[in-house]
């Protein structure tokens, strides 16, 4: 058996800040580091190029060791077999696109003409042959973007890192510049690891999503994985869901308070229960039954989104409740009002905390 391509495990100590990640990324894999501000997923991006030195672990990249502070072992960021988009691309402003590109296979001692040759060959590839003369503040924002992965993917890279690739750009050169950015990441036959905040581009690029909170893994797994059965809040706002943690019995999932949701998967123990707010109803008395699962809430919020209103509930149970504004109009929501929420079980999903 093959070991992954990448194999790492990133600790970096800063002041009140820990990083404890441990990744491994298989050859053709495209990783993605999901997670909210401050996560310290560009600390482990700068970690894989070598921009900042680990604090104590392991950096692994085809079997050469590239970090480990224990046999003081570190490869320099120009000597590894790593190429980085950054954010806001770093084009040398002085030099052409051509020569961007050239940069990299002229520093791994290319001459000069085939440096030249494989830039305008990689120009090429991203669609640019006929902007391989102008320099950076004469391209788009997807024009850059592109001149920058065929600037990191010039030097052949082992690894290939991506940070906040499509977040400089508007929406529309997003879109086409994701399906472009796609087309190369499913090329590129090394390991590729991609940071972003947005879900979307983590879905749309990556093979397998980690999501990292506070300087820990606390999900990872292929898209369909985390976007069904997400495991911190922060996923499940994200894929938007309600999530709750109690314990199963059956098909009730307890939760704070005597309150309960009912759900089809039969489970018993610590489990995470969770429901689109499309599936919450809404009552202004309690309906009869006294069931379990009726709740007790108070509207702390409503706003517009998309065609529904979407009602923020606090109470044993806080979750979130999609209605159409002629239900919202029949039941005169308003901050503050007294209510009952029920959910449908069919609309659930429940999973045990332990996997
Ligand atoms: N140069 C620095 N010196 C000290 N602390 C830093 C430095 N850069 C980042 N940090 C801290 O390290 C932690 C991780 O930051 P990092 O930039 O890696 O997070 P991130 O997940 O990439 O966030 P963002 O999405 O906002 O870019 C944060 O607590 C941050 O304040």
């Amino acid at each position: 058996m093959t070991g992954p391509l990448l194999d790492g495990h990133l600790v970096v100590d800063r002041a009140g800040f820990r990083l404890d990640v441990r990744l491994r990324v298989a050859a053709g894999e495209v990783v993605a580091l999901l997670g909210p501000n401050g996560a310290g997923k560009t600390t482990a991006l700068r970690t894989l190029a070598g921009l900042h030195p680990l604090t104590a672990g392991w950096l692994r990249l085809d079997g050469v060791e590239l970090d480990r502070p224990a046999t003081r072992s570190f490869v320099r960021p120009e000597r590894r077999p790593v190429g980085v988009v950054f954010q806001d691309y770093l084009l040398f402003p002085h030099l052409t696109a051509r020569d961007n590109v050239a940069f990299g296979p002229r520093r791994q001692g290319l001459p000069r003409r085939a440096a030249r040759e494989r830039a305008t060959d990689w120009l090429g590839r991203v669609g640019l042959t006929a902007h391989a003369g102008r320099r950076p503040r004469q391209l788009s924002g997807g024009q850059a973007q592109r001149v920058a992965l065929a600037r990191a993917l010039a030097v052949q890279p082992t690894l290939l890192l991506l940070d906040e690739p499509l977040a400089a750009l508007d929406a529309r050169t997003r879109l086409d510049t994701r399906a472009h950015l796609h087309r190369h990441l499913t090329d590129h036959a090394g390991a590729a690891v991609l940071v972003t905040h947005d879900p979307l581009d983590a879905l749309a690029l990556a093979d397998r999503l980690v999501i990292v909170e506070d300087g820990r893994v606390v999900q990872e797994g292929d898209a369909g994985t985390v976007t069904t059965r997400p495991r911190t809040d922060y996923v499940a706002r994200l894929v938007g869901l309600n999530l709750h943690r109690g314990r199963a019995e059956g098909r009730l999932v307890h939760l704070a308070d005597g309150c309960a949701v009912p759900t089809t998967d039969r489970l018993d123990g610590d489990a995470f229960v969770v429901f689109p707010p499309t599936a919450v109803t809404l009552h202004p008395e309690r309906p009869a039954g006294d069931a379990p699962h009726t709740w007790p809430a108070t509207v702390a919020g409503v706003h517009r989104h998309g065609d529904h209103l979407r009602v923020q509930l606090t109470g044993p149970v806080s979750t979130v409740a999609d209605v159409t504004p002629v239900v919202a109009a029949g039941l005169r929501l308003l901050p503050g009002q007294q209510i009952w929420a029920t959910v449908a079980a069919d609309a659930t999903r429940a999973y045990p905390v332990d996997h």
